[in-house]
């Protein structure tokens, strides 16, 4: 388990991390979302004491990183993957790393075969792909066979087959009963990964709650129901007090009626009890990145072609409802759509501006201030 108590680290005016309290429970993969610049990767360094906090604390097990005996066997992390000498074969690297901490040398063919690496460990690891390096990272991570994982945004660049394993493994660990941790700025790649998400914008918290109830909070959704007696349909439907629309047909839609904040199962069996006659009944969900960047917009640090968090991506219309008439979209920080997700915290104002870090567009993504030696005792992956 891994515990943030008012968890905060500045870097001079810059407050990369504002007062995080969250909790990671074992069992699950839990995902670390929010946009760039959020906070994640911060989050994790100090977790992984690779960086000291400026207030309050974070926990593995009950203890901070420093007082773990033997940390490899109690953490494992993938910070970066390409950070091996590329001369060296991902064997020799990991015979190398399990030697200093003190691991048995036939834990590494364990973990090679653990990761799918046995038939190309012999090879220098610089020839590796971006996914065999990740599968070489996740390896280094395991080689304590620790029951708390660190994964900071693991499928970034990799191709669909290596998404794929990657978010196989990691459920495979949760269902072990290991603690797994993974940060990404994607709703989509998480909605698919992580029962669990606590999401950031700006260093501060917005939810923490199950990746289901963020998803039905955070993304809008509407039925469309048609059938041939649509007038009736409609004040049946309005007279149960709910929120109808008609769309007009197009050259190949049908006209339908649009139901906002109900569900198919509610619309039918309105339609149901009266004996109406349907042809179509669907439900329409909205985007998640759509939703996801409504919801974090005021917390944004870097918008794409330098627009500020009240530019066009913040507010552009309730999430995958494009088109919808009379929705201007939210201010910077609003809720979504259907108010704030389930253990949500309050919309931080957001701060002024603060100076554009390392880890802006083109920049380093772990800009992690050197500890010398920290490495091979942590196995954090670290260029
Ligand atoms: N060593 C550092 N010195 C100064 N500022 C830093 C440093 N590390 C991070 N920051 C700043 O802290 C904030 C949070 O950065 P962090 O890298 O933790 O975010 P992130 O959510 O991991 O983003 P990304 O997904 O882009 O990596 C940013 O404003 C960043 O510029």
């Amino acid at each position: 388990m891994i515990e943030a108590r008012g968890l905060t680290k500045r870097y001079g005016r810059t407050v990369a991390v504002n007062d995080l309290t969250f909790t990671v429970q074992p069992g699950k993969v839990t995902g670390f979302l929010g946009p760039n610049g959020a906070g994640k990767s911060t989050t994790m360094r100090m977790i992984l004491g690779l960086d000291h906090p400026s207030a309050g604390k974070v926990l593995i097990g009950g203890r901070r990183y420093r007082e773990l005996k033997e940390p490899l066997r109690e953490v494992g992390a993938l910070l970066e993957a390409k950070w091996v000498h590329p001369n060296r074969s991902a064997r020799a690297h990991l015979r190398w790393m399990a030697a200093s901490n003190r691991l048995p040398a036939k834990r590494v063919d364990e973990v090679l075969e653990i990761v799918g690496l046995t038939g190309v460990a012999g090879r220098r690891a610089g020839g590796y792909s971006l996914g065999m390096a990740q599968r070489l990272g996740i390896a280094v991570a395991l080689l304590g066979d620790p029951g708390v994982l660190l994964f900071d945004e693991p499928v970034n660049g990799l191709d669909p087959e290596g998404i794929l394993w990657i978010r196989q493994f990691m459920h495979r660990l949760a269902d072990e009963g290991r603690t797994v941790f993974v940060s990404s700025h994607l709703l989509s790649e998480m909605a698919l990964t992580a029962q669990e998400l606590i999401v950031i914008g700006r260093g501060r918290l917005i939810a923490q709650t199950s990746t289901k109830e963020f998803i039905n909070s955070a993304s809008d959704s509407s039925v469309r129901v048609r059938g041939p007696e649509m007038e009736r349909l409609h004040s049946v439907l309005t007279g149960q007090g709910l929120a109808v629309q008609e769309t007009p047909a197009t050259t190949d839609i049908p006209a339908a009626l649009v139901v906002r904040g109900s569900s198919t199962e509610q619309v039918g069996e309105l339609a149901g009890t009266v004996g109406l006659v349907l042809h179509e009944l669907s439900e329409s969900r909205g985007s998640l990145e759509q939703a996801f960047i409504q919801m974090t917009g005021g917390d944004v640090e870097y918008h794409a072609g330098g627009v500020g968090p009240t530019g066009p991506l913040v507010g552009t219309g309730p999430a995958g409802a494009p088109g919808v008439p009379g929705f201007a979209g939210p201010p910077p920080g609003a809720v979504p759509p259907g108010g704030a997700p389930p253990g949500a915290v309050p919309a931080p104002t957001p701060p002024g501006a603060t100076p554009a870090g390392p880890s802006g567009p083109g920049g380093p993504s772990v800009p992690a201030p050197t500890s010398p030696g920290t490495d091979a005792w942590t196995g954090v992956n670290k260029p």
